[in-house]
């Protein structure tokens, strides 16, 4: 069973088309690189699988659910784009890990030891322990991810859906969270995650997915990111302006 199935989804904001006909699965174990140019719906996507967005058609299924269902079950973990987070709010790098438990917890929400100890190892995981206290807007870009991943690692999330782990990230950060995913995934996690990072798919990741509003490619990252897919993903016109 995939543990991602999308099937003919599209997704319209207003008159714009900004995903159509979209059909693509991931097995598990996958980390699949989600590539695209600026626009082509990427974001869009991840929000579609979350249920954040209401498709005009299609069909999402993740494990064999309903988005809801694998949402309340927390099979999975979304780690946004920077500019979708209110980095003001008043939070520790540590609370907003804890909030991965939150599942985990009965309805007073009060962490037993077993959460204090996940919270403890998925900040160790990512190295933030030492900031653990520190308010996430006084963090920096790959600090904010990297809390974000935790919080992933914390939930025991089965599937994660990263937008961007690499925007605004210091080489050091970028370094330890592709490290950390490809560990992830070889326990038995599945990630999407989209990056703008061409040159690091084939090295990383084990399938990829050309978007540009529909699928253009998806499968091995060298039969995907061939010269011709990418001149057509990244070189002419959109499709709905030739
Ligand atoms: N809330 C919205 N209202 C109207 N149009 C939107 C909205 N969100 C996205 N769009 C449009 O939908 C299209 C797809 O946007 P999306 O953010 O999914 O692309 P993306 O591939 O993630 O882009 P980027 O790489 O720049 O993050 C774009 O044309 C965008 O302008």
């Amino acid at each position: 069973m995939s543990v991602i199935q999308v099937q003919d989804l599209t997704v319209s904001y207003g008159a714009l088309k900004a995903l159509d006909g979209v059909d693509f699965s991931v097995d598990a174990g996958e980390l699949c690189g989600l590539v695209g140019v600026n626009g082509s719906g990427k974001s869009t996507l991840f929000k579609s699988l979350m249920g954040l967005v209401s498709p005009k058609r299609g069909s999402v299924r993740l494990f064999g659910h309903d988005q809801l269902r694998a949402r309340k079950q927390g099979l999975i973990t979304y780690v946004p784009q920077a500019e979708d987070v209110d980095w003001t709010f008043p939070v520790s790098v540590r609370d907003v890990v804890m909030m991965g438990r939150y599942g985990h917890m009965g309805r007073s929400r009060r962490p037993a030891a077993a959460d204090r100890a996940a919270v403890d190892d998925a900040l160790e995981r990512v190295a933030l322990t030492d900031l653990a206290h520190r308010q996430i807007g006084q963090l920096s870009g790959g600090q904010k991810k990297r809390t974000f991943v935790a919080r992933g690692i914390a939930q025991e999330a089965e599937l994660m859906l990263l937008d961007e782990p690499f925007a605004g990230v210091d080489v050091t950060s970028e370094k330890l969270i592709m490290n950390l995913l490809t560990t992830l995934t070889t326990e038995g996690r599945t990630i999407l995650m989209s990056t703008h990072d061409l040159a690091g798919v084939p090295t990383f990741c084990t399938q990829a997915i050309l978007l540009h509003h529909s699928v253009l490619a998806s499968g091995a990252p060298a039969a995907v990111l061939t010269e011709s897919n990418l001149a057509q993903a990244f070189g002419g016109p959109r499709q709905e302006e030739k």
